[in-house]
């Protein structure tokens, strides 16, 4: 049997040796390659936290001593240490084991939010109110290089730093990287610890002095052994916490089990708030993954266990390379055009943009908050910034967008990457909010582009603007075939014109299509459909509401959130404009959704061409005496 079957929890962990321990790290690893190649998920940030976990069960007492994991996608290997190692085949399915912490699958799980930056506000909290109850429990928070680069992590440090007594250890998890390296004068500094050997020099240099006369190595080593504490105080780097009167342990090599073990149990001992700083790998033990530059598979599909060549061979393109060749050719043509990612270079397809313009990219860390803003002062300097952020974290900068971009009129375009259903991250991931919050934006123009031309107009369209907010929003995965319109009008463009049609369908985005399998359903039924791709989302066009003034029906269709999304915003300027036509929103319910395929999903939610004619056809004919035989 090996050691990872021995282990149904942290309480096995105990009995292992050194060199079982480490035998364990190497089962952990070769398990972690086998099946998140398959799978697909976070292989390099797991493979980078293998020892680190297994010291963090073995030191602390698991779930009475909480484990938060800052964004949660390195959590895989605690959750093979806490009995789940037979769950990962079913990683991130429908049913089977989420990539975040999950309380709903384990009491060791306690935080499943992904979004960054959250963990130390998280564990602060908990230490603060287990300690008001008298409850002995120490709270460890995980958190990445990257994560610390998030504002949010601040304000919880600015609280720790200021109370002694708070149970709470912070595992700074150090492998310089996000996506690609950790960016900032914080990762610097960082770095500066991780590099600076002043203070293992000396020691090394009086221990080879002194090695050979055994009298004057035990005298020295018990004078230095005394002396440590101020002597690293004096020549280990002030690091970045050592200005907060952190208790600071480190930097530690996080893979050494033993080295990681021994740091805990001394910052377990000082009973107050302490950093501990460990070093790390990202991808650690997969030479594919160590070595590959632009994320050491940080997010991964399907690959080759052993090349880490990738297997799902991606035939259409996606629409995050639709919107990199589209910026790369705005950004030849427009000098005053320049783009800011929060950390996300690749995955947003900055990083072309970026290699032929660096001096006009800006990547300013996990930190979309300062994102925001910092474009609206971009904007204000003449210049005409792009934001490139998946939809979901763009839900943390709505006032930076409300009140320093929209307030302030700055001509600011925002591109939403995976806005809709995303599928295998779950329900912090989904871009199910972004239309809510953009109908609340005064002055904001959302696009919604069906295809690849129309994202690549939309984008021109958004750059003409200078004196108000932009958004353009499109799904996780692969650009749908291009679809044309067989009318302009006022703006808009008609994809199907019914003859005598009683139907209206308005449809935003890749739901285009979704809509005209719609319409030629009602067709078959003898019911009369027209589908209309407003184009320009946000504001509502005045001809929208001239057309469905003119059906017996209105439908709309959005990947997005269906309380107060686009539909919502029609709904209300019909009312508003006394057109009292029924209208009904299809969208994604307000609910949070589990993780599956984006596919499995959207059939969840009932964005289907069968489900939406089903009920147009009952609308009708419940409003006919001569009712239309159902759909079968
Ligand atoms: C608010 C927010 N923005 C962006 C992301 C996307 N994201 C997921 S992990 C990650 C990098 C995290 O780096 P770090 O904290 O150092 O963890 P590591 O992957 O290195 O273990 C990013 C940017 C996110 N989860 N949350
Ligand atoms: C953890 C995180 O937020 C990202 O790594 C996210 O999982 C990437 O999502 P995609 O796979 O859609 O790029
Ligand atoms: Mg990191």
């Amino acid at each position: 049997m090996s050691f990872l079957d021995r282990i149904r929890g942290p309480q096995d962990l105990r009995d292992l040796d050194g060199r079982e321990l480490e035998r364990l790290a190497e089962e952990i690893r070769g398990t972690l390659i086998h099946a998140v190649s398959r799978t697909g998920g976070h292989l390099g940030p797991n493979l980078g936290v293998v020892e680190l976990t297994i010291a963090l069960h073995r030191v602390f007492d698991s779930p009475n001593d909480p484990i938060v994991f800052d964004v949660g996608h390195q959590a895989y290997v605690h959750k093979m240490l806490t009995g789940r190692t037979g769950d990962l085949p079913t990683l991130r399915q429908r049913g089977g084991m989420a990539g975040y912490p999950s309380r709903a699958e384990s009491p060791h799980d306690w935080v499943e939010n992904s979004h960054a930056s959250a963990g130390l506000s998280w564990a602060e909290g908990m230490a603060k109110g287990f300690r008001l109850r008298g409850e002995d429990r120490t709270v460890v928070a995980v958190v990445g290089d990257g994560a610390l680069t998030g504002g949010m992590a601040w304000e919880a440090m600015n609280n720790i730093s200021a109370d002694p007594d708070l149970p709470l250890i912070i595992v700074a998890n150090d492998n310089g990287r996000s996506y690609t390296p950790t960016v900032g004068g914080i990762a610097q500094a960082l770095g500066a610890v991780r590099t600076d050997r002043r203070y293992e020099d000396v020691l090394d240099l009086v221990r080879r002095s002194i090695s050979g006369t055994p009298w004057i190595g035990r005298t020295a080593y018990e004078w230095l052994h005394g002396m440590k504490a101020g002597l690293k105080d004096v020549l280990a780097p002030q690091g970045l916490f050592a200005d907060l009167d952190m208790k600071y342990v480190g930097p530690i090599d996080g893979h050494d089990i033993g080295a990681v073990e021994q740091a805990l149990q001394q910052a377990k001992g000082f009973g107050g708030p302490v950093i501990v700083h460990v070093r790390t790998q990202k991808g650690r033990g997969f030479k594919a993954a160590e070595d590959h530059v632009e994320d050491q598979f940080h997010s991964i599909g399907q690959i080759d266990a052993v090349t880490g060549a990738p297997l799902s061979s991606k035939t259409t393109q996606s629409w995050t390379s639709v919107f990199a060749d589209a910026m790369l050719d705005l950004g030849r043509r427009r000098a005053d055009v320049v783009a800011v990612t929060a950390a996300m270079l690749y995955p947003t397809g900055l990083h072309r943009f970026a290699d032929e313009f660096p001096e006009r990219t800006f990547d300013v860390g996990i930190a979309e908050q300062h994102a925001v803003t910092s474009a609206a002062g971009l904007a204000s300097a003449g210049l005409h910034p792009v934001v490139a952020i998946y939809s979901t974290f763009l839900n943390r900068a709505f006032d930076q967008l409300l009140m320093d971009v929209a307030l302030h009129r700055q001509g600011v375009t925002f591109v939403l990457d995976r806005a809709g259903i995303t599928g295998p991250d779950g329900p912090s991931h989904h871009g199910m909010w972004d239309t809510s919050i953009a109908g609340l934006v005064p002055g904001l123009s959302l696009w919604a582009p069906r295809d690849a031309v129309r994202l690549t107009g939309a984008l021109e369209a958004a750059a003409e603007i200078a004196d108000a907010p932009t958004m353009i929003r499109f799904p996780r995965g692969g650009v749908p075939e291009e679809l044309p319109a067989v009318e302009q009008h006022e703006g808009m463009d008609v994809l199907v014109r019914g003859a005598d049609a009683r139907v209206l369908v308005v449809a935003y985005g890749p739901m285009c299509r979704v809509a005209t399998e719609v319409a030629s359903r009602l067709t078959d039924q003898g019911i009369g459909t027209t589908v209309i791709d407003p184009v320009r989302a946000l504001p509502v066009n005045r001809a929208l509401i001239t057309e469905a003034a003119r059906h017996d029906l209105v439908i709309s269709i959005e990947d997005g959130g269906e309380v107060g999304g686009l539909g919502s915003r029609l709904a209300q300027e019909l009312r508003r404009a006394g057109v009292t036509v029924p209208l009904r929103e299809f969208g994604i319910p307000q609910q949070f959704h589990d993780h599956a395929s984006r596919d499995e999903l959207l059939e969840d939610c009932g964005l289907n061409p069968q489900e939406i004619a089903r009920y147009a056809v009952e609308a009708i004919s419940s409003s006919d005496s001569d009712p239309v035989a159902p759909l079968r």
